[in-house]
């Protein structure tokens, strides 16, 4: 079964339709790259996939969009908890101003988690997968923004997996980082996929073929192509995914 399934998913922001009759299936433990050209709908595709559009006024969605064989848009869902297990994680890297420890437990506090020696199993072990651990281990209590750019994203990372989700969504997670940043975000990608599903909305080419297995391309809010990776980018079906894929689009 699919980790996500999607049918005839629309979105409108007012009178204007965003996501036009989306179909897609995603794949558990797989990196799945959302790509296509500036305003084709990408970032609102993945806000869907957690209803964070449901926070915006004026928008309408219509369709199903299935967690396993859960219906997130059915009436009776708790947002809260679909929100915990699909984690989220930003294009520039939005740390609170808080001690780097209190960013990475803040979820679970919140969530009710009070004793301290679980609270240090968590902190220790969402660092740990995101690859912060060593790096920030002796400076728990100073500031998340004493961090750089790639270090305060993994922290938004650690942050996201402590409340652990299944599913990891990622918007443009790198776009703000250098290439070496950039390096160490797609390595970790790379070993989380073990242990969650991963989407990824990437204007990077490059970084589509280099991380992801699956490839979604996007045009004016639909989906004209989908399928693995190494094929979209060699032998796309479409002509305009092609033209995409090999920089000649527009
Ligand atoms: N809150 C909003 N209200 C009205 N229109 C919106 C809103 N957010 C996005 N849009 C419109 O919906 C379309 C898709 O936008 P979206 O941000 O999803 O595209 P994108 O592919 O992620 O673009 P980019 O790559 O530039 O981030 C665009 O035409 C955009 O102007």
């Amino acid at each position: 079964m699919p980790k996500l399934s999607v049918k005839d998913l629309n979105l409108f922001y007012g009178d204007f339709h965003a996501l036009k009759e989306i179909e897609m299936e995603i794949e558990e433990n797989k990196v799945t790259a959302l790509i296509g050209p500036s305003g084709c709908g990408k970032s609102t595709f993945i806000r869907s996939l957690n209803r964070m559009n449901d926070l915006i006024d004026g928008v309408t969605i219509n369709g199903e969009l299935y967690l396993e064989d859960q219906n997130i848009y059915a009436p009776d869902v708790d947002v809260v908890s679909l929100r915990r297990r699909v984690g989220m994680v930003f294009q520039s890297p939005n740390p609170f101003r808080k001690s780097i420890y209190e960013n990475v437990v803040y979820g679970p506090k919140r969530c009710g988690v009070k004793s301290k020696s679980k609270l240090d199993e968590i902190a220790e072990k969402s660092l740990r997968e995101a690859a912060l651990w060593d790096e920030v281990k002796d400076r728990l209590q100073q500031s998340a923004l004493g961090l750089s750019g790639g270090q305060q994203q993994r922290l938004c990372i650690a942050r996201a997996l402590a409340m652990e989700p299944e599913i990891l969504l990622m918007d443009e997670p790198t776009s703000a980082l250098d290439p070496i940043a950039t390096s160490r975000i797609e390595e970790l990608i790379e070993q989380l996929k073990k242990d969650y599903t991963i989407v990824i909305v990437t204007h990077s080419m490059q970084q589509a073929a280099r991380i992801s297995d699956k490839t979604v391309f996007f045009l004016m809010g639909e989906v004209i192509e989908s399928g693995d990776t190494q094929l979209i980018f060699t032998s796309p079906s479409d002509k305009r995914t092609e033209d995409y894929v090999t920089g000649r689009f527009g």
